[in-house]
């Protein structure tokens, strides 16, 4: 029987720049692991499984398991993968911007590497934050669809985070249209602009200066279609907290606070199913 741990991502900041020759969008964002969030047991059996346990939301996976979708891609490439029983202890759930199901993929493809198969080169195909998930960076720099990575030096004990979990849920391939619709491809940042601004604002944070709403460019979507976030980011204001912002395409939202000024945070909003803190 082997483990591993999953982890998630926040994005500390979000920019889209343009559009690359796949159909996917080209990014600019810092990627911060959190977690680890999900958890993998995996044995070998007689044939492929997968148990999943949502320990603290009701969640269901739409869909094939991604877990399942990794295997099935690794052998249509000719490697003989034998059958695997996973059960996955999940905390976070789909549709919330925290990379959950590519934390899960990039567990199973760890696990894989080190059972001998050479399978790294899969990360990207199976999801944009795949390889930085496999990664054993704890920020990086992300750009091309996601996957293209420059780790970052961070002080490990600087941030304390605190994920909030709402009632709603985005669909990221929905959430990339609705863009499109709003953006017409005239996005508000080029790859110069969006990478000066992601090194100010790690740099700040890396500091501990109060820097508010982080950027994403999904922010003034969600913002107006859920006015709720304002009473939360009001919450992690008062709370102390230096930043706060949407992670990758919703539906979550996240804020750090230095770790000296960090007194627990927890929010009666009637709309948060949960409340993840790092
Ligand atoms: C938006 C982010 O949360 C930022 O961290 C992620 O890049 C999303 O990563 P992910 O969920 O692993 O995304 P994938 O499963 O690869 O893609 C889901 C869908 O999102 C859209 N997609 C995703 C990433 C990207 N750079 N451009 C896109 O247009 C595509 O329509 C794709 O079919
Ligand atoms: N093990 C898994 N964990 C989570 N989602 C999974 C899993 N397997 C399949 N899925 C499906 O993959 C999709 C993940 O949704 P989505 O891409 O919006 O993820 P997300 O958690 O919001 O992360 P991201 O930040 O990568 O966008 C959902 O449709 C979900 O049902």
């Amino acid at each position: 029987m082997e483990f591993r741990n999953c982890w998630g991502k926040i994005n500390l900041s979000l920019r889209v720049v343009g559009r690359l020759r796949s159909g996917y969008h080209e990014l600019c964002s810092i990627f911060f692991k959190i977690g680890p969030v999900d958890c993998l047991t995996i044995n070998e059996s007689v044939e492929d499984n997968v148990r999943v346990i949502f320990s603290r939301t009701k969640s269901g996976i739409q869909g094939r398991n991604i877990l399942l979708k990794t295997l099935d891609k690794i052998r249509a490439a000719g490697i003989a993968i034998p059958p695997l029983d996973m059960r996955l202890e999940k905390r976070v759930p789909p549709g919330t911007g925290l990379g959950s199901g590519s934390g899960d993929a990039a567990a199973l493809l760890d696990y894989l590497v080190s059972a001998g198969y050479p399978v790294e080169r899969f990360a990207a195909e199976i999801g944009a934050d795949v390889p930085f998930l496999l990664s054993q960076a704890p920020v990086a720099l992300a750009r091309g669809a996601g996957e293209k990575l420059a780790p970052l030096q961070a002080p490990s004990a600087r941030w304390r985070v605190a994920v909030v979990i709402p009632a709603w849920r985005c669909v990221t391939a929905d959430m990339f249209v609705r863009l499109d619709e709003y953006f017409h491809d005239e996005w508000k940042s080029t790859g110069g602009r969006a990478r000066s601004e992601a090194c100010q604002v790690f740099d700040r944070l890396v500091r501990g200066e109060f820097f508010g709403l982080l950027p994403n460019d999904f922010s003034d979507l969600l913002l107006r279609e859920h006015g709720e976030y304002r009473a939360l980011f009001a919450d992690f204001y008062r709370t102390g907290a230096i930043a706060w912002g949407i992670s990758g395409s919703g539906s979550s939202a996240f804020a750090l606070w230095n770790e000296n000024d960090f007194c627990g945070f927890s929010t009666t909003l009637p709309w948060v199913e949960d409340v993840l803190i790092f």
